[in-house]
């Protein structure tokens, strides 16, 4: 076990609503209530969103109220029960609108304005030491730059608040875990961030997040960029001009990383954790794809090197089917990703996702 496994983290796990136009209030409520839900670690939960919101989902759900709320008010209703502070309703007044204008399926600016307003909030609260976790709902990204919130996801969001920590996205199952080079960019911008030193980052921020995770000795595979990782130059040069360099920098400094490996077989050699405990990827699609294939109900977004734990789903807001009552009337959306998230979660901060007592290995638990 590494040393730098930290002592359980106090505090709830923050759960924020998501857009509340698509499935994240219903999955939220859903996993709350799921009786797979450990009771002591449903106990922990604490759910960053608007009161009046809440009670019109669990109601059209037959689910029950969360057991505990941090009100957020983005409807009228809300800020009518919300006891919010002065500051965090500073310059959002304005933006609070009649319950029944939030339209699920609908892309609305008031709604990605309110799904921000929950991030920033539960994060302040972990940055605080008032959260030991942040499990975030899926927002909208074109909802959320609608309401004049320029970033690209939460993950760059949440970069911001923590005084621009160096991050990068995981997405993890019980098989598999793949971390990436870049994020949310042109394939075309996205190639020109495949530098040694990104790479090199890359890797190290793996190493790093995988020690805090208590695997004494990480084994990081390294993916290539073009076909057959380039086939020594004779299909693009990246893997030669900074990939395999990387991968030299970073054993150099007595990090376990292996490749450039071809891309479309690097996945099955790690699957199971079998040859490597993660694969660094070198674009979003390349690394997200064999996570989300093996089953998006599985799939855990985790943010690594922040200073604090947080998890998501790997799914998005399911405009689709957000509101749709499904065969039961019981919704279509499934709970199962945002369950692995807060399970997640708990385990990354040090508490049993079982009984809600402290988890034997500590914080930060296996990514
Ligand atoms: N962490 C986050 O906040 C994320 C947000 N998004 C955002 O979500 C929006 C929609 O993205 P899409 O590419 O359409 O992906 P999506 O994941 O929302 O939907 C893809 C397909 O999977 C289905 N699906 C997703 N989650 C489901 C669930 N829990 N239960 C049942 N079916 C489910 C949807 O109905 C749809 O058919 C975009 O604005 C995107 O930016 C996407 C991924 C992550
Ligand atoms: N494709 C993953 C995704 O869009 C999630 O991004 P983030 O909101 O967690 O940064």
């Amino acid at each position: 076990m590494a040393d730098s496994i930290a002592s359980p983290i106090a505090g709830p796990i923050a759960v924020t609503l998501g857009d509340p136009n698509g499935i994240g209030p219903e999955i939220v409520l859903k996993a709350c209530a799921a009786p797979a839900l450990a009771p002591a670690l449903r106990e922990r939960l604490l759910v960053v969103g608007d009161p009046a919101l809440l009670a019109r989902e669990a109601a059209r759900l037959s689910l029950p109220m969360p057991p505990r709320i941090e009100p957020l008010a983005c409807t009228t209703e809300g800020a009518a029960t919300a006891v919010e502070s002065a500051a965090a309703t500073a310059g959002t007044a304005a933006r609070t609108a009649p319950l029944a204008e939030f339209l699920p399926g609908r892309i609305d600016a008031r709604a990605g304005h309110a799904a921000w307003r929950f991030v920033v909030h539960a994060a302040r609260m972990a940055l605080a030491g008032q959260a030991a976790a942040v499990v975030t709902a899926p927002l909208s990204k074109e909802a959320m730059h609608a309401a004049g919130h320029d970033y690209p996801g939460h993950t760059e969001l949440l970069a911001e608040l923590a005084d621009g920590a160096d991050v990068r996205m995981m997405l993890a199952n019980d098989e598999l875990r793949t971390v990436l080079v870049s994020i949310h960019l042109s394939l075309r911008e996205a190639i020109e961030r495949v530098t040694r030193q990104n790479v090199l980052s890359t890797i190290a921020i793996t190493h790093t997040a995988l020690l805090r995770a208590g695997i004494a000795r990480p084994r990081i595979a390294v993916a290539g960029l073009n076909p057959h990782a380039g086939e020594s130059g004779a299909f693009g040069r990246e893997e030669l001009e900074a990939i395999a360099p990387a991968v030299a920098d970073a054993r150099a400094r007595g990090i376990d990383a292996s490749g450039p490996f071809a891309p479309d077989t690097v996945f099955m050699r790690a699957r199971g954790f079998r040859k490597f405990d993660a694969v660094v990827a070198m674009y979003h699609d390349q690394g997200l794809i064999p996570v989300k294939y093996l089953g998006l109900e599985e799939g855990v977004n985790i943010t690594i090197g922040l200073p604090f734990v947080r998890t998501s789903p790997d799914h998005g807001t399911a405009f689709d089917i957000a509101g749709r009552p499904g065969p039961d009337g019981r919704g279509l959306a499934d709970p199962r990703s945002m369950l692995a998230a807060i399970r997640r979660a708990a385990e990354l901060a040090g508490i049993s996702p079982c009984a809600g007592a402290p988890h034997p290995a500590g914080a930060a638990a296996r990514p």
